[in-house]
């Protein structure tokens, strides 16, 4: 079996703007091997979210291939039927996601949120407690997320990746709004699962010290991967 977790070969994808086309990537092509993490940074607006969501199949792009853990989907077979159901199911076991905003159910304290994606992935619930200990939140457990601040929400929404143990994960601002000493302690754990556990990471990032610690980064301001 291939090492590469994902290969995307001449993206572009354009949202109008009035009548207007506005394109935020063409010809975008990346790899990312088993083990592999790949920072992506560019001033605001350069498409680091949009690339996140195409990754995930929430966004579909307007031209290209994508091959993402052995699943091919092509621009022009939009995400009708069959394709939906491919990404909706590598979403649930596979491709772990953290957004920006936090999508935690809101009705479900952190600890059944964890739970929740755990048990949708087929994973042992025993660890999710833990996972929120470890990411320093063990104790707002069974509080809802709205009795919680942003950045607490953010930890939750990484502890509920961390507990379903996929093979591949797409972060947007991972640490955005935590302090720079919780975003370290952040980190420390998002990489030390990442090496232990030899999945894939994207993260798109404006910290320019979590960027170094990622193997390449892919620049959209200037598409220069190094
Ligand atoms: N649904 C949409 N409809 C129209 N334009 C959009 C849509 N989503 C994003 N855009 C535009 O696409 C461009 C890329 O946005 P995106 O959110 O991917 O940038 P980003 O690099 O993640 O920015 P930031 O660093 O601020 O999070 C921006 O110009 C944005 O306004």
């Amino acid at each position: 079996m291939s090492d590469l977790l994902i290969s995307a070969q001449d993206l572009r994808k354009q949202f109008r703007s009035g009548n207007e086309p506005v394109t935020v990537f063409d010809g975008l092509s990346l790899d990312l091997g088993r083990g592999e993490s790949l920072a992506l940074i560019g001033r605001s607006g350069s498409g680091k979210s949009t690339l996140l969501n195409v990754l995930c199949g929430l966004e579909w792009p307007d031209a290209g291939s994508l091959r993402i853990l052995g699943e091919s989907f092509e621009a022009q077979s939009r995400p009708l039927g069959r394709a939906e159901t491919r990404w909706g199911e590598l979403r649930r076991r596979r491709v772990g996601v953290v957004f920006q905003e936090a999508n935690l159910m809101p009705a479900l304290s952190l600890l059944d949120n964890v739970r929740l994606r755990s048990r949708l992935a087929s994973r042992d619930e025993a660890p999710c407690r833990d996972w929120l200990e470890r990411l320093g939140i063990g104790d707002l457990a069974d509080r809802y997320p709205d009795q919680v601040s942003g950045g607490q929400r953010q930890r939750a929404a990484l502890a509920m990746v961390f507990a379903m143990q996929p093979d591949l994960i797409l972060a947007d601002e991972p640490t955005g709004s935590l302090d720079r000493r919780t975003a370290e302690d952040v980190a420390e754990v998002l990489f030390n699962l990442q090496s232990r556990h030899g999945c894939g990471l994207i993260l798109a990032t404006h910290d320019t010290e979590l960027a170094d610690r990622c193997d390449r980064t892919l620049d959209l301001g200037h598409r220069q991967a190094r």
